[in-house]
């Protein structure tokens, strides 16, 4: 039979605030029945207006806030909520730090695991503008080429100058590019007619060497009046030391496209972590927040207790920034990643930095996890650093069979990591340490976290 909701679409219903989701959306409770909405916050008493009705849960708008939780801040505008660049934006920082612990805590709870401790959110001093790398779209507005975001979950194209959590110089190089490309009626991508040219600005730019990265991403291979345009562009923004373009001619969502050419300068910009330099090229991984990341790669590798003669796994390294952090302080590390330029930037790096110990592998870490466990390869410590979808069951076995003393555990989706550590806990592994969440996403509900497990005795 079917069950009667509480609520209906369309109704106004006065409800109160009791949690936030991982989206940053706030839950009200209507007789048990859960509507979700933007802008509320834990404590709030609001009055909604019901959107949509599922049989477990739906959605309303906040027509009236009845009271105002003591955590609520002014935000820095309304396009930075739509979009979901900053969905946490009305939320007083601190208050950030403990959602995003209670974040983790709550899903360790729902799994059975609530004896694990997570510690305090290790949060930032300026939690704005720490972006070290943008990918925005570009459209044509009034005629004019336009960088913005899309609102969140739709195809409505917000214009935006500003992008409040990415550094500030990379916000002034789009405008730079836009200016000039207008200046050459380079045309912007259309996406319902899969027309026009321009379809994404991605921009990097090192924290500590302040070289910019530019790489148009177009719809067709060629750039018109594009002689014109890179030396426009190289004479307006010095600091940029790698103008590139992307080809993508796809009708797809993915940003970049498999064809990447070099219009001026080098292929890579150069940056630093923790005293290492690295070449980072257009398509490597590189974390997006460089302060945390600094953080963030000290603690795990405190946490590994490396000594000097361990040897070490490093799955999912990207262009080996952990791996060479690790290598300072191990015997020898081994580092496998799925993207191949990864690697070649990962080598070049070791080399770099004149680390002899690394040996870097391309291809799926699943696979070489076995493989290297075929080859009797005795890891001390496994460091894994998988993307959202965390582990595969196969990956795991492969490296408790290795039996290493410690995995460290660095996720970026606490959801998979509180399955897999129920996976890694069946086969003989303990979590030893208070789980530590690293806030890498400002403003956003993103949390990052580093995990201990140790070999039980
Ligand atoms: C969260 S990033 C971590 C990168 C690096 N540890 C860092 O901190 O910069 C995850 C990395 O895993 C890589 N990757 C994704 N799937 C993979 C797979 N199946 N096997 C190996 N690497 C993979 C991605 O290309 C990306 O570089």
């Amino acid at each position: 039979m079917k069950r009667k909701l509480p609520v209906v679409k369309n109704q106004k219903v006065e409800a109160k605030i009791v949690d936030l989701t991982y989206q940053g959306m706030g839950v009200a409770k209507v007789d048990g029945y859960s509507l979700f909405c933007d802008d509320a916050l834990p404590g709030e008493k609001v009055k909604l207006h019901v959107l949509k009705v599922g049989k477990n849960f739906g959605y309303a708008k906040v027509i009236e806030r009845l009271t105002t939780s003591p955590d609520r801040v002014t935000g820095k505008g309304k396009a930075y909520s739509q979009t979901g660049i900053a969905p946490l934006q009305h939320l007083a920082y601190p208050a950030q730090l403990k959602f995003k612990q209670k974040l983790v805590s709550d899903l360790l709870q729902k799994a059975h695991l609530a004896d694990l401790a997570v510690e305090q959110t290790l949060g930032m001093a300026e939690p704005y503008a720490y972006r070290n790398k943008a990918q925005v779209p570009v459209r044509e507005l009034d005629g004019k080429l336009t960088a913005g975001f899309f609102k969140r979950g739709s195809h409505n194209f917000l214009p935006l100058t500003g992008f409040l959590i990415q550094d500030k110089r990379i916000d002034e190089v789009i405008q730079k590019v836009l200016a000039i490309l207008q200046k050459y009626q380079v045309t912007a991508y259309d996406e319902v007619i899969h027309s026009g040219i321009l379809r994404h600005i991605m921009v990097r730019r090192g924290h500590y060497s302040k070289e910019v990265m530019v790489v148009l991403v177009t719809r067709t291979n060629k750039l018109p009046n594009k002689e014109a345009i890179v030396t426009e562009i190289m004479a307006a923004c010095p600091d940029v030391v790698s103008l590139q373009q992307n080809i993508n001619s796809k009708q797809t969502n993915v940003i970049l496209g498999d064809k990447t050419r070099v219009l001026a300068g080098q292929e890579y910009i150069t940056d630093q972590l923790n005293g290492l330099k690295f070449e980072i090229s257009a398509k490597s991984f590189y974390q997006v927040n460089p302060t945390q990341t600094e953080k963030l790669y000290q603690e795990a590798i405190k946490r590994a207790g490396l000594t000097g003669n361990e040897t070490v796994i490093d799955a999912y390294c990207g262009i080996g920034t952990i791996s060479l952090s690790m290598a300072k302080h191990a015997k020898k590390v081994y580092g496998v990643e799925i993207v191949e330029a990864a690697i070649a930037d990962a080598k070049k790096n070791a080399a770099l930095n004149n680390l002899d110990n690394l040996e870097f592998e391309v291809g799926n870490a699943e696979d070489w996890m076995a493989t290297w466990q075929e080859q009797g390869i005795k890891p001390d410590v496994i460091m894994v650093d998988p993307p959202r979808k965390g582990l595969t069951q196969s990956l795991i076995e492969s490296a408790t069979k290795m039996q290493p003393q410690k995995i460290v555990y660095v996720s970026c989706n606490p959801a998979t990591l509180v399955r897999d550590l129920q996976s890694f806990m069946e086969l003989g592994y303990d979590v030893t340490q208070p789980i530590l969440p690293v806030d890498q996403f400002p403003q956003t509900a993103h949390v990052e976290t580093v995990t201990v497990l140790e070999r039980k005795k």
